[in-house]
C-alpha cells in the first residue's frame, strides 16, 4: 500500500503541509515562499490539532491534584492508567527492592548497555561542571559566583506508548553530577502490575534511585509540583513526556521550576546528493516511530533524492511493527523540501529550531557553524540521531517545538543555581559611596541611601575619635 505523507504530489507538483500551511515546495517556489511568509513557514508551529482539548483535561487534572492530593492521583491515574490504582492495596511508591530485582531480571546485554551508556554520559556531564568566578578591585571589592545544586528535583520517565530507561539516565546522571542531593523518579504505571516499566525501575536501580513513584501524565507533574500527603514536592521538575506531561509542566512552570518543555521529537535532515535515502528514510522513521505527533522533514538541495527517499520511506514503514505511530506522524508532521542550496535549507533549520538536526552532506562541519537554532546536531552519516538518544554521552532530553529558540537541552546547569556573593571593605564603602547614594535619590529611596551614609558617619566618627 502507498502510503500519504504530508506531501502530495498531483500533476508533478509537489505539495507540502506543513503545519497549517500548504505551500508547494517546487524550489524556485518554495525560494519566493522562503522570502515572502517566513514567519509562517519557518517558525515550525506544531500544535496539535487536539492542543486545545488536551489543555482543557490538564488543568482539570491539575486542580483536582491540588485540591484533593493522593485522591484525585489515585482517581486519575485509575481512570488513565491503571485501573487497580482506587484499590486500597495499591501503593504509588515503589520500593529499592522493587527497583533491584527489575535490575536482576535484565538479559546481561542489556545491563551492559545500560552501564556503558551510563559511564559515557557522567563523562559528557561531568564535563560540564562549572568553576566558581571571583573578581577583585585594588578597592577591596570582592564579588563572586558560586554554583550550588537545587535541593530537591523530580524526574518524570515517560512510560506510556513506549518505556525509556535512556531517558532514566539522561536525567538522572545530570542531576547527580550537580550534587543534587533528593531525586525522585516517577514513570507511569503499567497494565497488569501497576508498576512502572521494568527497564525504567532497572535503570533507576543502576543509578542508585531511592525515591520512585508509579505514576505518569499531569497527575504525576501536579503531585511533584504542589506535593500530595504522600509525595513532598519537589523545587524543579526535569524530563520529557507526551503532549498531557509538555502542558502540565507549562502551566505549572513559576510555582515549581522546570527544565524546558521537551514534547514529541523531531528531526530535520539535511540532505545533499551525497545522502543515502535509505539512511534518511529510516532516521525520519526513528523519530516518528516516538508518537504520533512526532516531526520528521528533510531538506534537500537534491530534488532527484525526494522521490527516492519516498520510496525508501513505503518500503521500511511496510515492516515497522511501530507503523501506525509513524504514519500517523508522519502524515501530520512529515514533509520533504527542496531547498536551491545548503545555505538556504540551514535557514529553514534555525528558523524551525528543530530539537535534532542531522547534517547528512559531504561537509558537515561547514555546516555546523551556520546553525545557531537547534537541540544536538549529527554530524555526518555516521551519527545518525539515535546514536545521541542512547549513547554517545550528549544529552536527549531536548528542547522541541520550536523552543529551541531560547532553550538548550538539559545538562548539569539545569540542576544548578548560580549564587552571587559581595565582599566590601571600609574604604571600597567609602570609594562607592556618592555613586549609590546618587542613585538611590535618584529612584527616591532614601532608606537605601541611609544604609549607606550611616556607615560613612559611623567611620568618621569613629576616625575624628582616633584623632
Ligand atoms: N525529548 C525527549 O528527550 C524525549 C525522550 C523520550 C521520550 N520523548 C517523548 O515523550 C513522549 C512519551 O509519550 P508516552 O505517551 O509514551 O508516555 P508519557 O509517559 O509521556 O505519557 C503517558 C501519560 O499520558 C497520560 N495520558 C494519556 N492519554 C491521556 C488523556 N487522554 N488525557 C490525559 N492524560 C493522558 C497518562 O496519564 C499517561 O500516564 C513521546 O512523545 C516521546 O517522543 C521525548
Ligand atoms: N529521540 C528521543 C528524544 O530526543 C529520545 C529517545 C529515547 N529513546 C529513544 N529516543
Ligand atoms: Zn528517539
Amino acid at each position: 500500500m502507498k502510503f500519504q505523507l504530508g506531501w502530495l504530489r498531483p500533476s508533478g507538483r509537489a505539495y507540502l503541509r506543513y503545519g497549517h500551511i500548504e505551500l508547494i515546495s517546487r524550489a524556485e517556489e518554495f525560494a519566493v515562499k522562503i522570502r515572502r511568509d517566513t514567519a509562517a513557514l519557518f517558525q515550525w508551529q506544531r500544535t496539535s490539532d487536539s492542543n486545545d482539548a488536551a489543555m482543557a483535561a490538564v488543568r482539570e487534572i491539575l486542580t483536582d491534584v491540588t485540591q484533593r492530593g493522593d485522591e484525585a492521583v489515585r482517581r486519575w491515574t485509575a481512570k488513565l492508567d491503571y485501573p487497580g490504582a482506587t484499590d486500597g492495596s495499591f501503593r504509588f511508591q515503589v520500593s529499592p527492592a522493587v527497583m533491584e530485582s527489575a535490575w536482576n531480571g535484565l538479559d546481561s546485554e542489556l545491563q551492559e548497555a545500560l552501564q556503558a551508556a551510563s559511564q559515557r554520559i557522567r563523562r559528557f556531564h561531568e564535563s560540564q561542571l562549572h568553576g566558581t568566578v571571583e573578581i577583585s578591585d585594588a578597592d577591596g571589592a570582592v564579588l563572586g559566583l558560586v554554583w550550588r545544586p537545587i535541593r530537591r528535583v523530580g524526574v518524570y520517565a515517560p512510560g506510556g506508548r513506549a518505556a525509556y530507561p535512556s531517558t532514566v539516565l539522561m536525567n538522572l546522571i545530570p542531576a547527580q553530577v550537580a550534587g543534587v542531593s533528593e531525586i525522585v523518579l516517577v514513570s507511569p504505571p503499567q497494565q497488569g502490575t501497576g508498576l512502572p516499566h521494568p527497564h525504567v525501575m532497572a535503570a533507576a536501580h543502576l543509578l542508585g534511585v531511592t525515591e520512585m513513584y508509579a505514576l505518569g501524565g499531569a497527575q504525576a507533574i501536579a503531585a511533584l509540583a504542589y506535593g500530595t500527603e504522600s509525595i513532598p514536592r519537589v523545587d524543579k521538575l526535569a524530563g520529557p513526556g507526551n503532549l498531557y506531561v509538555a502542558l502540565a509542566k507549562r502551566l505549572v512552570m513559576g510555582d515549581v521550576g522546570i527544565d524546558s518543555i521537551a514534547g514529541p521529537s523531531e528531526v530535520f535532515i539535511v540532505a545533499d546528493a551525497s545522502a543515502n535515502p535509505n539512511y534518511i528514510a529510516a532516521d525520519m522513521l526513528a523519530q516518528a516511530e516516538h508518537d504520533p505527533e512526532a516531526g520528521a522533514v528533510c531538506v534537500t538541495t537534491a530534488p532527484e533524492l525526494a522521490n527516492a527517499i519516498e520510496a525508501a520511506l513505503t518500503e521500511q514503514l511496510s515492516v515497522l511493527p511501530r507503523r501506525e505511530v509513524a504514519e500517523t506522524a508522519l502524515s501530520k508532521w512529515g514533509a520533504i523540501v527542496t531547498a536551491h542550496s545548503i545555505a538556504e535549507a540551514l535557514e529553514v533549520v534555525n528558523r524551525s529550531a528543530p530539537e535534532h538536526v542531522e547534517l547528512l552532506v559531504e561537509r558537515p562541519e561547514q555546516c555546523l557553524d551556520a546553525i545557531y537554532q537547534a537541540g544536538t546536531i549529527f554530524c555526518g552519516p555516521f551519527s545518525p540521531e539515535p546514536v545521541g538518544d542512547y549513547y554517545a554521552g550528549s544529552n536527549h532530553v531536548l528542547p522541541t517545538h520550536g523552543t529551541a529558540r531560547f532553550a538548550s537541552g538539559l545538562g548539569v546547569a539545569d540542576f544548578l543555581r548560580r549564587m552571587s556573593y559581595v565582599s566590601y571593605q571600609p574604604e571600597t564603602l567609602r570609594a562607592h559611596a556618592n555613586h549609590i547614594m546618587t542613585l538611590a535619590q535618584a529612584e527616591g529611596l532614601d532608606a537605601h541611601a541611609r544604609a549607606i551614609s550611616i556607615r560613612l558617619d559611623e567611620m568618621s566618627g569613629a576616625k575624628e575619635a582616633d584623632d
